[in-house]
């Protein structure tokens, strides 16, 4: 495999193997590493390059690490692939969506059970027959750890999509036609949030066989707002954060007990 690189460090994520652990928390903006790196013991910072901030710390005993993904598909998939040629095999994404079904709130979480494939980066890896499912351990670490937290939470089915403004301004785009017709669609089969990462982390995953979760917080919901009902804003990530912090904290205990 090719570097791209002067020295050991992966082209794009400035990692060298070694430097991360194999449990790694994905979050999408790089200013929330930092925050995710103080559950960590003695978090590390790593690497700062592009939209990819690294920080390696310990848990339970183990080595973990958090990673930014930047937005979309293709900023995770090589953040994935980068991070899985330095060690990692278990990845959790953490990020904010936006609610789609009118009982999903500002501030719940949603834990992905799989996402609507309506991007371009999983294409590349997987005929669009082929689902974007996370790991089932995984996820049900997620669940549990909201659960145990008390926070209210939802499991289900997410879309994945490329464009943030197709999704909140989709009347006004030269495909509206498109972009109206399939979100009614999946709101129809239950979707239950909206984001932009999944499909990619999920499709990535399973290409090169490792484990991929996701926790999402709620922002707002559009549908709720379309409704008249209640829609404030949220953007404090601090539940969602925790929710994939103790479900690696989870997964590290049952990983040991099952070694
Ligand atoms: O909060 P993050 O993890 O960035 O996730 C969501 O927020 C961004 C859009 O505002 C997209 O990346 C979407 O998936
Ligand atoms: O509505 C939203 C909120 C966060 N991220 C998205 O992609 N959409």
């Amino acid at each position: 495999m090719k570097n791209y690189s002067e020295d050991n460090r992966l082209y794009h994520i400035q990692v060298a193997p070694g430097e991360v652990g194999k449990y790694v928390i994905l979050p999408g903006d790089p200013g929330r590493c930092e925050k995710i790196a103080q559950y960590f013991q003695n978090p590390v910072r790593i690497a700062d390059n592009r939209e990819f901030v690294t920080y390696t710390g310990m848990l339970e005993g183990e080595k973990v690490s958090v990673t930014s993904t930047g937005i979309g598909g293709p900023s995770t998939a090589i953040a994935v692939e980068e991070l899985y040629r330095c060690g990692a095999d278990t990845f959790v994404r953490i990020g904010t969506c936006g609610g789609m079904q009118p009982e999903i709130k500002s501030g719940d979480i949603v834990i992905a059970t799989g996402s609507v494939r309506m991007e371009g980066t999983s294409r590349e890896y997987a005929p669009i027959e082929y689902p974007a499912v996370p790991d089932l351990g995984v996820t049900n670490a997620l669940a549990e750890a909201a659960g145990k937290a008390g926070y209210v939470y939802h499991t289900g089915v997410v879309q994945s999509k490329d464009s943030f403004y197709g999704q909140h301004e989709p009347e006004v785009k030269p495909v509206s036609y498109q972009l109206l017709n399939k979100w009614e669609a999946w709101k129809r089969l239950g979707c239950l949030a909206s984001e932009m990462e999944s499909a990619a982390l999920f499709i990535v995953g399973s290409c090169l066989r490792v484990r991929t979760g996701a926790c999402f917080l709620v922002i707002a919901n559009q549908e709720r707002e379309r409704l008249g009902l209640e829609n404030p804003v949220v953007h404090d990530t601090d539940m969602a954060v925790r929710t994939a912090v103790e479900g690696i904290r989870n997964l590290i205990l049952k990983d040991k007990n099952s070694r």
